[in-house]
């Protein structure tokens, strides 16, 4: 067990049961990548009702005695046969680093106008945002839940841009450290730097999303599994563990690659893409304008040279 957290399924939600997530994980993504790009898990069987009531015991003290993250308080372990070991990705060490992102689409959705000046990602930022506006500023409900994201948006096309220019590089670093203190004379933003430069790992996931999605939610074929992988391919997260010793080495790997519930998914990914290219999202035509930083937007001068990518 050393090395592993336990992760316990959540009450009161539509996710698989864990054996399902471990099946998948193990069928579906764990071929595309090598050992060491993922985050290694198993299943482990939580034994009989009183875990788990121990569990929640322990969540309701927890949360009386010292409280939780916002969006975890009040929710509960579900009553399951399974949960999950999976490889703690925290620092082994105080001065370690670790870096989490959620990479997304790392390119644009099949289905985005060919003339778009968003990429898939920052237009949804786009209309999260122009919907949090619309909410504060008019009495009017809508469709979607507004979810307050009040951090800066990152472009995901620079994760993969950063490896040639140095504007989209400082926009990746910067973005990722905004809340740790890592001065850039340290030796762990050097590394941090050079692995944004060098590592493949980005580069295979956005391959995988791609190559799984030639068509987009738009026109996915119904039950297509590709579809569904690429999706889960697009929500997972990257941890990046830069170790205080420098002959230790950097660990990156990609966590939360869970099987997503396609039936009850696809008509909320398909609305979300008619919304963004109806509603002049991808072209940045929403009033008021929303304010994004994407790669696509015409601002790639800053790569020199003043080509607009298209990456
Ligand atoms: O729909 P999106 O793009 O907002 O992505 C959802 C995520 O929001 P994010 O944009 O990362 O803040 C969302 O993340 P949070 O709960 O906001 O942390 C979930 O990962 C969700 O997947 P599921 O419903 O748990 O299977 C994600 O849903 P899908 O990936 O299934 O669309
Ligand atoms: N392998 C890991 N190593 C270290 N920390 C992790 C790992 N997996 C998740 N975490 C941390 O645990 C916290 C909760 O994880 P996450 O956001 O995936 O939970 P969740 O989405 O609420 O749960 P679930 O995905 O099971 O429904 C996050 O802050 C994340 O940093």
């Amino acid at each position: 067990m050393a090395g592993m957290l336990l992760r316990v399924p959540k009450a009161g939600t539509q996710a698989y049961k864990h054996e399902d997530l471990q099946l998948y994980w193990e069928t579906s993504v764990q071929p595309l990548f090598g050992l060491q790009d993922l985050v290694q898990q198993r299943l482990v069987r939580l034994g009989d009702a009183h875990v788990v009531s121990l569990l929640n015991a322990a969540l309701d003290l927890h949360e009386a005695e010292t409280g939780r993250r916002d969006d975890f308080k009040g929710s509960k372990v579900a009553h399951a046969e399974y949960g999950m070991l999976v490889e703690d990705m925290r620092k082994q060490h105080a001065d370690d680093v670790v870096i989490e992102f959620k990479p997304k689409w790392l390119a644009q959705s099949p289905n985005a106008p060919a003339t778009a000046q968003r990429c898939r990602n920052c237009a949804r930022e786009a209309s999260r945002r122009a919907i949090i506006h619309h909410t504060t500023h008019h009495t009017h409900t809508h469709a979607h839940k507004p979810k307050p994201k009040s951090k800066p948006i990152l472009c995901p096309l620079d994760f993969l841009a950063c490896q040639d220019s140095p504007a989209a590089l400082d926009r990746v670093v910067n973005h990722v450290v905004s809340h740790l203190s890592l001065p850039a004379s340290s030796h762990q933003h050097t590394r941090l730097v050079s692995w944004l430069q060098t590592n493949e790992l980005l580069s295979r996931l956005r391959d995988a999303q791609t190559a799984n999605d030639a068509h987009g939610p738009l026109k996915a074929s119904a039950h297509d599994p590709r579809f569904q992988l690429a999706m889960t391919l697009r929500d997972c997260t990257c941890f990046v563990r830069i170790p205080a010793q420098a002959d230790r080495p950097v660990e990156a790997k990609f966590a939360d690659l869970d099987k997503k519930n396609w039936e009850a998914k696809l008509g909320y990914w398909q609305a979300t893409e008619t919304q963004l290219i109806v509603e002049g999202y991808y072209h940045g035509e929403e009033k008021p304008r929303q304010r994004t930083n994407c790669r696509l937007e015409g601002r790639a001068m800053d790569d020199g040279g003043g080509r607009r990518l298209r990456t």
